[in-house]
């Protein structure tokens, strides 16, 4: 599916601003943006539910068909778990019979065995999500659009479900853009993420590339990620040696890419070399990693992470140590 220069206004007021989207067949394409900035917006008008004020939408095949599951369940309250689910079966006039059976089917892979008799109020909040996420599924939709479908489920459950639903995506190769706040959701089945801020499209990458790669310091803000520093910052650290063109103001470095070294800053013995250079810092959190630690410093009145891999010995709080930072590393924004 396709978007070129979709507009969105709602009583005059422009929410979603010039969006140009592909989706490619068989692709997870996760949407993550702060509150308020026109991701249910830009799902409701991809489902037909709002028009778009201008733009045009297309699909490869000529048309598409999607399916929709809010961040709340909208289900029928006088139907029951099995008449919900198929009720889109019934709809496109499939017998009795086999929209029964197809909705017994996902009864059992959403964890709803025992329940197809209830009806909605007799159902817990998670319940009543994976019957909207049947209900939308069974129909084989060409892109499912999913609104933060598992937020209001307990972890286990939401991993569980994650994860059925990514070996089913992988399995029938239909799209999904999916729209979550959990990082570690978007990480795990994101093929491609979008970035939104105040209704516009700000970066499209693999996850690698936009958490490696920020567009913009907005988006590394929005993303929380550690080493974003001010040109202030910059300054003192090298005693406005090191000058930035004027126009870059922000800056910001993974934290793989700074080194620790132990040993106090001595200004004499710290040769400043032409690519990388040494600030002094205090050690103010050891946390293990997966592949090391995870450091706190303190570098001047800025708090840095530095992730370690194999370090030597292991620094201890307050510890006055040094960190290199490598010029090329470094990000630089102009605001
Ligand atoms: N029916 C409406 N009438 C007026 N303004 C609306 C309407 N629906 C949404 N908006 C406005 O559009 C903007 C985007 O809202 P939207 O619900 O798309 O954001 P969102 O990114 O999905 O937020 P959240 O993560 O909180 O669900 C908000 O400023 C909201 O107030």
């Amino acid at each position: 599916m396709q978007l070129e220069q979709i507009n969105i206004q709602i009583n005059n007021e422009s929410i979603i601003h010039s969006i140009d989207l592909k989706i490619n067949s068989g692709e997870i394409f996760v949407l993550m943006g702060p509150s308020g900035s026109g991701k249910t917006t830009l799902l409701k008008g991809i489902a037909g539910l709002l028009p778009f004020t201008s733009g045009k939408q297309t699909w490869e095949n000529g048309t598409g068909t999607t399916g929709l599951v809010f961040q709340e369940p909208r289900l029928f309250p006088h139907l029951t778990v099995l008449e919900n689910i198929s009720f889109g079966l019934k709809v496109r006039g499939i017998p009795a019979k086999e929209r029964k059976k197809a909705a017994r089917e996902f009864l059992k892979n959403l964890q709803l065995d025992g329940l197809e008799k209830r009806y909605p109020h007799q159902l817990s909040g998670g319940q009543q999500q994976r019957v909207s996420l049947g209900r939308a599924l069974i129909l084989n939709p060409d892109l499912l659009l999913l609104d933060e479908p598992f937020a209001s489920l307990d972890t286990t459950l939401r991993q569980d479900l994650i994860e059925w639903l990514y070996d089913l995506q992988r399995k029938l190769s239909f799209s999904i853009l999916w729209v979550t706040h959990y990082l570690d959701e978007a990480l795990s089945v994101a093929d491609r993420i979008g970035i939104i801020l105040e209704g516009r499209l700000q970066q499209i990458g693999t996850p690698s590339k936009i958490f490696q790669n920020p567009d913009s310091e907005k988006i590394a803000q929005f993303l929380s990620l550690p080493n974003r520093f001010s040109k202030e910052q910059w300054s003192n650290w090298f005693q406005g040696e090191l000058n930035v063109l004027p126009t870059l103001n922000r800056g910001w470095i993974d934290p793989n890419h700074l080194q620790l070294f132990a040993g106090e800053y001595n200004q004499d013995e710290d040769i400043r070399e032409e690519f990388t250079c040494m600030i002094p810092a205090i050690v103010t959190k050891v946390r293990p990693s997966r592949e090391g630690y995870s450091i706190s410093v303190l570098a001047g009145n800025q708090s840095l992470d530095v992730n370690t891999t194999g370090w030597k010995r292991v620094p201890t709080v307050k510890e006055k140590i040094r960190i290199r930072v490598p010029f090329a590393q470094i990000h630089w924004y102009s605001e």
